[in-house]
């Protein structure tokens, strides 16, 4: 069995971070390992504290993982501090890891802040360089960039830039975009458009996580980028499609795919 280590935040109520992680890497056929960065005190209307990991203990984690169970993909979530981000960098480095997907968790759907601001330039400096693929949204590329993104010429423009400057491939989600679920891979130096159908689904809490995991997962599995890029959206538009509803704010998506009701 292939394995994967998602390195990510926890969220209480099962809907994103390490707990959504783990269910996506479970149901795209892979052994789920995790080091949690942090804890957060969150449901679907918000986050509501967030205790990090210390950076002694988070290495312990990693040191117990990366020495036993050697991950195949590894995948990166919230990381909210710039001392965390240098930790992972130089203990991935120390490894060796492979197959890096690096979320750049900065905000949370519901508008609170998952990184400290003066984190962004850590990130970009010391885990980019790491990363096989990064997989920002649309606020999150306009951050990195300094672009402002209003329609697919400036998404284009965006993920061109990011693959410019770190040299790595680069997947776009249009997910904030009201009219479509278009997200654009940049890799090899040219754009590929994945047009997915737009569910009419008001719970999409933790979209992000899963489908950064279940990149992870199928690399790790032996795919091509492109292809896993392609069945991670399939398996996240169908765990939009089972329309599961729990909650009170956006909710979680059923990652079993509507198998358990
Ligand atoms: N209503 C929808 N129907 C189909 N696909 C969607 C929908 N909403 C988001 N997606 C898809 O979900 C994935 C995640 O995109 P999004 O831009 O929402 O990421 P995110 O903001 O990082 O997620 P998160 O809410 O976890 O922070 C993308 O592939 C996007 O196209
Ligand atoms: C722990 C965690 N990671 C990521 C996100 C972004 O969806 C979230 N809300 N919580």
């Amino acid at each position: 069995m292939k394995t994967v280590l998602t390195i990510a935040g926890s969220d209480c109520s099962g809907g994103a971070g390490i707990q959504a992680d783990i269910k996506t890497m479970i149901m795209n056929g892979v052994y789920a390992m995790s080091a949690i960065t942090a804890l957060t005190a969150q449901n679907t209307t918000g986050v509501y504290g967030i205790q990090e990991t210390s950076p002694e203990f988070l290495d312990n984690q990693l040191d117990c993982i990366f020495t036993d169970i050697f991950p195949d993909a590894v995948k990166i979530g919230m990381l909210s501090s710039a001392e965390i981000m240098h930790h992972v960098a130089v203990k991935l480095q120390q490894y060796h890891a492979h197959h890096i997907v690096l979320d750049p968790v900065m905000i949370s759907t519901s508008g609170h802040r998952l990184m400290d601001k003066d984190a962004e330039q850590t990130l970009q400096k010391e885990l980019f360089p790491l990363a096989e693929i990064i997989t920002p949204n649309i606020p999150e590329a306009e951050a990195l960039t300094g672009l402002q993104i209003t329609n697919a010429d400036s998404m284009e423009e965006a993920a061109h830039k990011l693959y410019e400057s770190f040299h790595i491939s680069v997947l776009l989600k249009g997910g904030h975009r009201i009219n479509d679920a278009n997200d654009l891979l940049y890799t090899n130096g040219h754009g590929i458009w994945l047009h997915g159908e737009r569910i009419n689904n008001p719970n999409t809490h933790g979209t992000g996580c899963t489908l950064s995991s279940a990149i992870a997962s199928n690399l790790a599995r032996g795919f091509s980028l492109e292809d896993s890029v392609r069945r991670s959206k399939q398996y996240l538009t169908d765990a939009l499609k089972a329309q599961l509803d729990l909650g009170h704010g956006s909710g979680p998506l059923d990652h079993t795919l509507g198998k358990t009701q």
